[in-house]
């Protein structure tokens, strides 16, 4: 199993640890435009190799696709981070074109590969690498969900003072500050709904904190945050890698589900060996389909600055 990581930043770096870590590629190509950059993050990491325990081979290569060639799985973490009150929607400029010409030079190399979107505006980019590349949509998916979902389960957990491990919730829509729908009413504290120990307004609370995570970070560190970020790529990436079936919240071309057509925007698949194996369709309550609208009308907005 080859995977190649586009970006050796921050998120970039951490996903191709976090895949290492997890020991079940036997390859990582870590590649970016930096001189010199990404050979330093892959033999920083390669010398945890024998600390951490794993065998995954990691290289680096300064912008050099032949590197990549047939890698099963391609990860796209180039492009700017926002920065101090900046929205992700602000880096498109620079972000599109960065992500258009690595889409596609990705895929000259890697014609079978399963690409994952991972540069903001997430779920723009995603429509953009879809259009792109004209790849069947299946092998496209956008990260956003399964961060946001994380987070749900942080604020959950803080919230009903219980273990993370107790708590299962679920966030779709756009990667936006304001797109974002966490799915309180499905939300579980060990099977029981979280509506049975939290009140009305906490569990707005919770839900507003949760939609501002990336901003909340993103003011404390300066920059954008990655070990969460590249935590739930590797999860993605070992679903599809060891063909486990589970379910993420993931950011996909959809033609009628959720009554949404030609755009990208997060809901729950089952991703496998083929990637997206199954859009899942679960009844939303009124105000999460409203949301999920509002949510959708944003996402079209954005798309619609694109030059296609
Ligand atoms: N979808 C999500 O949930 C999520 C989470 C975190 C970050 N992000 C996004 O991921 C992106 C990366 O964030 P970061 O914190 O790692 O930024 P970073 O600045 O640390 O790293 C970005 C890297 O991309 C490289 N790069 C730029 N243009 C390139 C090109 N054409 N080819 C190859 N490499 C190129 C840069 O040299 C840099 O090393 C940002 O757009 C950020 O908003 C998304
Ligand atoms: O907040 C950001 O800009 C980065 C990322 O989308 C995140 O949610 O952490």
């Amino acid at each position: 199993m080859k995977v190649t990581v586009v970006g050796a930043g921050a998120v970039g770096a951490s996903c191709a640890e976090y895949i290492a870590i997890k020991n079940f590629a036997s390859e990582v190509v870590i590649l970016d435009i930096k001189e010199g950059f990404a050979e330093g993050k892959a033999m920083d990491l390669m010398q945890c190799a024998s600390l951490n325990g794993f065998d995954t081979k990691i290289t680096g290569v300064t912008n050099d696709y032949s590197q990549t060639a047939n890698s099963d799985i391609c990860v796209i973490t180039s492009g700017i981070p926002r920065k101090p009150g900046m929205t992700r929607e602000e880096l498109i400029g620079i972000n599109a074109g960065i992500v258009k010409n690595v889409s596609t030079s990705l895929l000259e190399h890697s014609p079978n590969m399963i690409l994952i979107v991972v540069s903001n505006p997430m779920d723009t980019m995603t429509y953009l690498a879809h259009k792109a590349t004209g790849m069947p949509k299946n092998r496209i998916i956008g990260m956003g969900g399964a961060l946001d979902s994380a987070r749900f389960k942080y604020r959950l957990a803080e919230a009903l003072g219980a273990p993370i491990s107790d708590v299962d919730g679920m966030v779709v829509g756009g990667h936006s500050d304001v797109g974002m729908v966490p799915l309180t009413s499905h939300a579980t504290r060990n099977s029981i709904k979280v509506s049975e120990f939290l009140s009305e307004e906490r569990l707005e609370q919770v839900a507003a904190d949760t939609k501002v995570g990336g901003a909340t970070l993103t003011k404390l560190l300066g920059t954008s945050a990655w070990y969460a970020p590249g935590a739930a790529v590797s999860g993605m990436v070992q679903a599809i890698a060891c063909d486990t079936k589970k379910i993420f919240p993931c950011s996909t071309f959809l033609e009628g589900e959720y009554g949404l057509n030609d755009i990208c925007i997060g809901v729950p698949v089952v991703l496998g060996k083929n990637g997206i194996e199954k859009i899942v369709d679960i009844p939303l309550s009124d105000a999460e389909k409203a949301h999920m609208q509002a949510s959708a009308e944003g996402v079209t907005k954005t798309n619609g600055l694109l030059d296609l």
